[in-house]
This record gives C-alpha cells, sequence and structure tokens, in this order.
C-alpha cells in the first residue's frame, strides 16, 4: 500500500513554543491553515529550593527543553519564517552581567513571599489601591513579590543581578539577543501598571529594583528581533522572532477569543478567564487584571492545585484518575500547594465529612469538585455582567481530555462545555503571534482563520447547587483553620 501524501504546507511555516510548569512544547505550523506539520516536547523539574519550600526550576532546562522539542520537530523547524515563545507567567529569572542564571527562577506557584506580598499590598494603600493603580491586588505569584522576597532572603543573589526577566522574555532573547517583553506578560510582574501602561517607578523603588534592569515592553505587531546564529538550535538564522507571550494570554490569542467567551484551563494551574475590553481593577482580590498580548484585557482568576493535586489524590488512593464514583458527602479541598484563589497561601488539603460508608471513588470525585468549585465561583467575578450565562465554556490544557474533567465541569457549572479539538492552546497562539507577524495579520484573526476552537459541544446540565453549597460553607467554616501555616 502507497503510504499517505504528506500535504505540502500552503504557507510559510511558523514555530510556537509553550514554555509551561511542566515541559517545553513545541509546534511547526503552516501558517496558512493552521496544520500543526511537526511537535515536539521537552521535560523540565521543578526543585523546592534550598529549604525546600519553594517552587524552583533552572532556566537552562527550560532552554534545553526548546532546544529538544525543536529537534523533535526533525527538519520543518529549520524552514521556519517566524518563531514566538508563549511562557509561564509570573516566574522571576535573574540573570549576571553575562546573562547567566543567578539562581533558579522562582515559579508562579512559589507562596514563600506571603509576607512580603502582604507588607506590599499593606505598604501602597491596600487592596483598592492596588487595583486601581495596576490593575490587581498582587497574589504571592507575582513578579514583584518575589523580588522583595529575594531581596531579604538572598541579598546577595539580589546585588548580583544585573537582569530581571520573565521566563517568556527569557527564551525570547536567548533566540534574540534582545531584553524584551510583552504587555501581557508584564502585566503579571506587579511592576507593570494597567492604568498607565507602563512601568511603576514607585513600585520598583518599595522593593529596591532598578527600571534599568528590566525589558523593554514591546508593542503588539512589532518584532523581537530575528534568530541569533545558534548552532545547537535547529531554528534557521535570521527568521522574525514575534513579542511573545504569557501562556494565559497566548492560549486566549490561539483560541482567537472574542470578548466574553468564558475558558477554563485545567493545567499545573487552573485558570477561568475572558478578553474584556474593560479595563480590570478587583479590589477583592480575585480576578487579576492581566492585559491581553493585543490591546485589550485579560481577567482571569488562577488556582494553585488543579490537575496535579487531583493527580496527586488519585495516587494516594491507588486508583486510575477516572475511577470517581457519584454519591457521599465529603468535601475535598485540594490545597496541596496552598492556594491563591482563595487567597490562602499557607493552606494544605482538607478533608470533610467522612463516613464509613464513604468510598475511595467519592474521595477521588471530591477532590474533582473542590478543585473546580473554586474556579467556577471565580468565573462570575472575571465575566462582565452583561455576558450571556449560556456561552459555552471553552475547555482546555492537560486536563480537557479527561472525561470527570469535564463532567464535573458541565455538572458545577450549569453551564454548556465545548472542548476545541486543538488542545496545545498555548503553544497554538505563539504560531498565530508568529504567522500574524510574518503575512502583517492580526494573530487573533490568524487563529480564527484556523477554527482552533472548534471542538465536540456538551450540552448544558442543572447545576449541582446542593455540592456547592456543603463546599462553599466548609470553605467559609474552615476558615481560621486554612490560614495557618
Ligand atoms: N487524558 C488525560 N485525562 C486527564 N488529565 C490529563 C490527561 N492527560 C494529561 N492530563 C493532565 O494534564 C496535566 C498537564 O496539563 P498541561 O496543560 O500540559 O500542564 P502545564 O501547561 O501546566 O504544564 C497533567 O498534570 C495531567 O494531570
Ligand atoms: O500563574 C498563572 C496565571 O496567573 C499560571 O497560569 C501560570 O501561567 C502557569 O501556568 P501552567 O504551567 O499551569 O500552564
Amino acid at each position: 500500500m502507497a503510504a499517505a501524501a504528506v500535504p505540502v504546507p500552503e504557507g510559510p511555516l511558523v514555530v510556537g513554543v509553550d514554555s509551561s510548569t511542566q515541559s517545553t512544547k513545541a509546534l511547526v505550523v503552516d501558517a496558512a491553515t493552521g496544520r500543526v506539520v511537526a511537535r515536539g516536547q521537552g521535560p523540565h523539574t521543578v526543585g523546592g529550593g534550598a529549604d525546600g519550600e519553594g517552587k524552583e526550576s533552572d532556566p537552562e532546562q527550560w532552554w534545553e527543553a526548546l532546544a529538544e522539542a525543536l529537534r523533535q520537530c526533525g527538519p520543518h523547524a529549520r524552514q521556519a519564517a517566524a518563531v514566538s515563545i508563549g511562557g509561564q507567567q509570573h516566574g522571576l529569572v535573574t540573570l549576571d552581567s553575562s546573562g547567566r542564571p543567578v539562581r533558579p527562577a522562582l515559579l508562579w506557584n512559589d507562596v514563600r513571599s506571603a509576607p512580603q506580598r502582604d507588607r506590599l499590598v499593606e505598604e501602597l494603600g491596600g487592596p483598592k489601591a492596588w487595583a486601581e493603580r495596576i490593575g490587581s491586588v498582587p497574589a504571592t505569584s507575582f513578579t514583584a513579590t518575589k523580588w522583595a522576597w529575594l531581596m531579604e532572603n538572598e541579598p546577595e543573589a539580589a546585588r548580583a543581578t544585573a537582569a530581571v526577566r520573565l521566563p517568556h522574555d527569557y527564551l525570547t532573547e536567548r533566540l534574540t539577543g534582545y531584553g524584551t517583553t510583552d504587555r501581557g506578560d508584564a502585566s503579571g510582574t506587579g511592576w507593570w501598571a494597567s492604568g498607565t501602561e507602563a512601568y511603576d517607578e514607585e513600585i520598583l523603588g518599595r522593593i529596591g529594583l532598578s527600571p534599568a534592569l528590566l525589558p523593554r515592553v514591546l508593542r503588539h505587531g512589532e518584532a523581537a528581533g530575528t534568530v541569533r546564529d545558534l548552532p545547537d538550535l535547529p531554528l534557521p538564522t535570521g527568521a522574525l522572532v514575534a513579542t511573545g507571550t504569557g501562556d494565559n494570554m497566548a492560549a486566549a490569542l490561539g483560541l482567537g477569543l472574542r470578548p466574553g467567551q468564558p475558558v477554563l484551563s485545567l493545567g499545573t494551574s487552573g485558570t477561568v478567564y475572558a478578553v474584556s475590553e474593560h479595563r480590570p481593577t478587583d479590589p477583592t482580590g480575585v480576578v487579576a487584571g492581566f492585559a491581553d498580548s493585543r490591546d485589550a484585557w485579560l481577567p482571569l482568576a488562577c488556582t494553585l492545585n488543579c490537575t496535579l493535586a487531583v493527580d496527586k489524590v488519585a495516587a494516594l488512593l491507588g486508583r486510575d484518575r477516572e475511577a470517581v464514583e457519584p454519591g457521599g458527602r465529603a468535601v475535598l479541598l485540594p490545597f496541596l500547594d496552598g492556594e491563591r484563589t482563595p487567597n490562602l497561601p499557607h493552606a494544605s488539603g482538607l478533608l470533610h465529612g467522612l463516613r464509613h460508608d464513604t468510598t475511595p471513588g467519592q474521595l477521588l470525585q471530591a477532590a474533582y469538585d473542590g478543585a473546580v468549585f473554586t474556579l467556577l465561583t471565580a468565573l462570575d467575578q472575571v465575566l462582565d455582567a452583561d455576558a450571556a450565562p449560556d456561552t459555552p465554556l471553552l475547555l482546555i490544557g492537560g486536563g480537557a481530555k479527561g472525561t470527570t474533567w469535564r463532567e464535573t465541569v458541565r455538572r458545577l457549572s450549569g453551564r454548556p462545555v465545548q472542548v476545541p479539538r486543538a488542545q496545545e492552546l498555548v503553544a497554538l497562539g505563539a504560531p498565530a503571534q508568529a504567522a500574524g507577524l510574518a503575512l502583517g495579520e492580526d494573530p487573533a484573526a490568524v487563529a480564527r482563520r484556523w477554527a482552533t476552537a472548534e471542538g465536540p459541544s456538551y450540552e448544558a446540565v442543572e447545576r449541582d447547587e446542593a455540592t456547592r453549597e456543603r463546599i462553599a460553607r466548609v470553605l467559609s467554616d474552615a476558615d481560621g483553620l486554612l490560614r495557618r501555616a
């Protein structure tokens, strides 16, 4: 039998990268059609830092994982006209004067900066003042709190730092040789003010960080540069490098989101977000007022405990992640890493309502319910009041492949759910940006042409109010316990 013919690309090839917490993925995409021509993936590890309490990764590992992912793409990556990097948000990358990491990066889910976070919020006039000025009340994820932690705990490392970058900035700079970022990722630092769309020198002054150490914030559509001569990386010298952005902003691009379309992403982090034309300023701190990578906003709520936490509960119970059972009244708050939404950085997991007849499958379902509940309560705050309640929730991230995740979201949200066939939305948003640059088009329009959001739809079912109320009650009654270390 003759081998199936491989379609000839109809447009230039572009490369998109998703460098997230657990791995770096690369896609080579036909810019005309959105067809994925090749894909690759390289893993990275997360360590606990010197005290074992943190979440740290070596940026060199991200670079090696990128090289590995590109090598797996075979000869196609070498033909790329443009490349773009989407990266996990918020991470603090500190570089010395020769561009090498001073220490491992402090990641978005490292909660050791909780005391510095509380102090900073207080010093600048409280949550409302932060929300109005920066767009967000910073959580411990925000880069500014991590720099404040470093200054206090490792002053020699802070002194040795000649440049401060976010994960996507770091990889982009290694490609181009220039220190750049974009407004989307900059909006998760805590030192980029959404009100002025510029670095906030007063905040930088308070945390003792010179603006000279920061990358230039590129405008939407501007190129970060071109690929340098990098013999070990299978990318062509001179290929255009797009601005890149944070992973959630990249996924929003990859979906070609229109304002008011809600997204729920199930990965290491759980996130809910929508594109909005109004600058968010939520004083409760539940909704971060991020910028998107173009000229709109991306109100977003994020939990620290999502797929990894539920997988951990499944492993403790010795069950497959799909082996859930209905019924029972147990509530499991899976706050294994502390939590950000709600803001409980010192929390740990909590189980309530265990009975003789509780089954392991019910306990596992309770972990899914706990993880999804916190995201869904935030969703109401993320969406503008005029957003239609029957707009399908777009379910993405690794967890969207799982039946139990999908069914839990349907039952607890009462909304219709759509699962895009294209699963690697961050890695597709990056090439949409690269294709936009190569073809001179709006990246969101490119993604809509590629129809990346299309996929099976699931009708709304009646919302399970009883479970929602049970979880809400435990969260409220256990508040004191969850606040303690
Ligand atoms: N078939 C599946 N069913 C349910 N969950 C899955 C499946 N495959 C992967 N996952 C989950 O996806 C997670 C990784 O998702 P991903 O979005 O790639 O993470 P991240 O971007 O945070 O690195 C894993 O923690 C795993 O629990
Ligand atoms: O902190 C946030 C959003 O504010 C996270 O969503 C990170 O951007 C990490 O993402 P994943 O590794 O889970 O994709």
